[in-house]
């Protein structure tokens, strides 16, 4: 069986390089051309682990191309993934314009038998509405079958959660296609679900809806934990030990970021309102989350006793969304900075690797590859992402570089017991503020 992908994104890129990896021949399409050539050539702009070197490697094995022609790729594979973007409508929805284009071109170039699977994120009745597309442009007597076959890897974590899926939904009605695909995923998953396109597609909103739920909800208990003395961290972990609940997506901070989570959160809501139903959880969720990005703001504010930032130097440690990756999409960095700016402040920002997205969009940031620089001279330092580089900063420095050490810790990484030991002030998210004096 060969493999075909449409769209050289996170998902389209990793699918292709692991099908590969196990020994697959691979083609991949982008309509960006630059990409493509970028690609042949191994070189890749996304930073996620491992994923540059398995790309070189199957590219030098033979097992993986990449082309500029939709025929050839239509062409090749006797299973092609669409990959392609989804992003949100204004009014809300998500578009799924592009994969409707394909299936229209799909339907002109197909030479055999195919099945499409629609590994990008669509609102239920796409892969329907797909299909029939793809019907009625396809002038041959080849079948051609869509499915839905959502993906659920995270960014940073995508080869590992690619190699060893706890799940692999596959949504369609005819029960040979089904075991064909589950033979093709067998190597990277036991767990199955078979089910129909809609219910197929449901699956992947739902299960984001779920997490950016479970995200909301500690941070709204934070909050309380704020008001009470309580500290979140061990609320979660009290809560999390119960089996029924599970510690996972319950670290409280400054709320959901990313490509995904925001985005499929707005469009669940939306489709279900053209249903004709409100989703007031997730309404709920999304308003706590907007609410809890701008949390550090407030803390600054606060600490410093300041109504603005006006000659205030603020040190921003972490610009991606979540470590391991220089994704930018939706990260709250974005509005934190934004808001810094509308204070009147100024921003010293560090990251190991998003600093080049971000310079496109602030070029007035003063960019540092060293945290100690960062910092220096610093008014405060917010923690916005947990990388590694971050966490393990030796902060026994701080009181050497700042004049009056403060530190707002977005994504609770600092042990309080670690930071006592140093004269600063520290503040965190639901857990107990720690002062210098
Ligand atoms: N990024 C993730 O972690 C993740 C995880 C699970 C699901 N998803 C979903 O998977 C889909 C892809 O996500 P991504 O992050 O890889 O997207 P992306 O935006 O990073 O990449 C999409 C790629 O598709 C290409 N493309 C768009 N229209 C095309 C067309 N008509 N023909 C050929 N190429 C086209 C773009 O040029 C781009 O390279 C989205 O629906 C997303 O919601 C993403
Ligand atoms: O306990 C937690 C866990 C995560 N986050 C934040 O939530 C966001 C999303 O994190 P994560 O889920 O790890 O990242 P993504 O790569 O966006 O992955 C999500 O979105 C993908 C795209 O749909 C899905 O495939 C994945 O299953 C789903 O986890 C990030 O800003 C995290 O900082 C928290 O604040 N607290």
């Amino acid at each position: 069986m060969r493999l075909s992908v449409i769209g050289c994104g996170c998902v389209g890129v990793v699918t292709a390089v692991c099908f590969a990896e196990i020994g697959y021949d691979v083609i991949c399409f982008d309509h960006n051309e630059e990409k493509i050539n970028d690609l042949q050539k191994g070189r890749i702009n996304i930073y996620e682990p491992g994923l540059k070197e398995l790309l070189k490697e199957n590219l030098q094995k033979g097992r993986i191309k990449f082309t500029i022609s939709l025929e050839e790729c239509v062409n090749f594979g006797d299973v092609i993934f669409i990959t392609v973007g989804t992003p949100l409508l204004l009014d809300g929805n998500l578009d799924v314009s592009q994969i409707e284009l394909l299936a229209k071109q799909i339907g002109h170039f197909v030479n055999g038998e195919k099945i499409i699977a629609i590994k990008s994120t669509v609102p239920a009745g796409t892969s329907r509405l797909i299909q029939e597309v793809i019907d009625s442009n396809n002038k041959t007597y080849h079948k051609c079958s869509v499915i839905s076959c959502p993906e659920f890897l995270r960014e940073g974590l995508a080869i590992s959660d690619t190699f060893n899926m706890e799940r692999v939904v596959i949504g369609t009605d005819d029960p040979c296609i089904a075991n064909l695909i589950e033979k093709l995923y067998s190597s990277f998953s036991k767990n199955f679900v078979h089910t129909n396109w809609e219910t197929a597609e449901l699956i992947k909103l739902a299960s984001n809806a779920f997490l950016a739920t479970k995200i909301s909800f500690i941070n709204e208990i934070a909050n309380i934990c704020d008001k009470c003395g309580a500290d979140v961290t061990k609320v979660a972990l009290g809560m999390g030990l119960d089996s029924r609940i599970g510690v996972s997506y319950l670290k409280a901070g400054i709320g959901y970021g990313g490509s995904c989570l925001p985005k499929d959160t707005v469009a669940s809501v939306k489709s279900a309102e053209d249903m004709g139903y409100d989703f007031e959880i997730l309404r709920s969720a999304i308003n706590v989350n907007k609410k809890q990005l701008l949390k550090p703001i407030e803390l600054l504010l606060d600490a410093l006793r300041v109504k603005d930032l006006s000659g205030k130097v603020i040190a921003v440690l972490g610009l991606s969304f979540k470590p391991d990756t220089n994704d930018i999409r939706n990260s709250p960095s974005l509005p934190i900075i934004k808001r810094i700016f509308e204070l009147g402040g100024t921003v010293n920002a560090y990251d190991p690797v998003a600093i080049p997205e971000v310079k496109k969009i602030f070029p007035v940031v003063n960019y540092y590859s060293e945290i100690d620089d960062a910092i220096s001279g610093a008014d405060a330092v917010l923690i916005l992402t947990e990388w590694d580089h971050i966490k393990k900063f030796d902060y026994g420095k701080i009181s050497a570089l700042m004049d009056n050490p403060l530190i707002i810790d977005g994504r609770n990484i600092l042990s309080l017991e670690e930071m006592e030991k140093y004269k600063v002030n520290y503040y965190s998210i639901g857990r107990t503020a720690l002062f210098s004096n």
